[in-house]
């Protein structure tokens, strides 16, 4: 039998690498892409039979443009992962923090170091694609002054040496992934999820009645973001994730939320494993 695919953003020893592995086992195929709008496109396009994208940190938040692509490109979410995060201020064996002029990481993760670098000032941050692939590129091109920040793996896979551990802001760090597919996912009796699109026209008490709507019903909202209608400037449309006990009572609150505001999508219902 074929190997599953698996899309996801970074190389071997970045945490999208370390999910994959985690989530589905070692007898995968990665496929590794540099951006999150390439894993949306070949999980769409089925090159891969599962996506796996970064969609919130517990330091840093949402990783809005992440949301939009889910829309965008039509994907259903089939699950989550909460994975802890350590960060290791990692360079060329022999240096120490002295030598270093340049730190390159993911977005993501300079955020989440923002404390340690405020107190290193002499170190100039860098955006770059991914964690791990900073840690090979330093190794390859043995540079000297340029630090990555990445995890204690891809410091063991690509031979860097660990200056400074453990550098997020605050130790307790989760990254909230979420994993993709083509298909709409199939809710069976034991989801007690969902991650949905509600669209409400500007009105005077509109997000405020649907928040009641959903407290009636005994629900909870456990996460709630607003993200720009780009078609329509100003208007907004609110990613909601809800966890509920019965998903009887799930599908009787988006008829309710349908019948009262309109257009409702669901991403995919699913188990939560917070
Ligand atoms: O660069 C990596 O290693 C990634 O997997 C990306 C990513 C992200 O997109 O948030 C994943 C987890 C961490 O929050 C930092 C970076």
């Amino acid at each position: 039998m074929s190997k599953l695919k698996i899309a996801i953003q970074g190389v071997p020893g970045s945490f999208h690498h370390q999910v994959a592995l985690r989530n589905f086992g070692e007898d995968i195929e990665i496929l590794d892409f540099d951006t999150f709008p390439s894993v949306a496109k070949s999980v769409a396009n089925e090159e891969a039979d599962f996506g796996i994208m970064a969609i919130e940190n517990s330091i840093a938040g949402a990783i809005f443009p992440n949301y939009d692509l889910i829309d965008r490109f039509e994907l259903s979410i089939r699950d989550e992962y909460y994975l802890p995060i350590a960060h290791q201020f990692m360079a060329l064996p022999g240096q120490t923090i002295d030598d270093i002029k340049e730190v390159r990481s993911h977005p993501m993760a300079l955020l989440q170091c923002k404390v340690f670098f405020a107190q290193h000032p002499h170190i100039q941050l860098k955006e770059d694609t991914d964690t791990a692939s900073v840690a090979r590129d330093i190794a390859a091109g043995n540079l000297k002054g340029v630090a990555a920040i990445a995890s204690s793996i891809a410091a063991g896979i690509y031979g860097m040496e660990i200056i400074a551990p453990d550098i997020q802001t605050i130790k307790n760090n989760f990254t909230r992934f979420i994993i993709l597919q083509k298909e709409a996912s199939k809710p069976t009796t034991s989801v007690n999820k969902a991650s949905t699109k509600v669209t409400i026209q500007d009105q005077k008490g509109g997000l405020a009645k649907l928040l009641t709507l959903i407290a009636d019903n005994g629900i909870d909202l456990s996460k709630i973001q607003s993200i720009p209608v780009i078609e329509k400037p100003w208007e907004y449309a609110f990613f909601i994730d809800l966890v509920f006990e019965d998903p009887a009572v799930f599908a009787k609150t988006i008829d309710e939320i349908r019948a009262s505001f309109g257009e409702v999508k669901i991403f995919g219902e699913y188990l939560s494993r917070k």
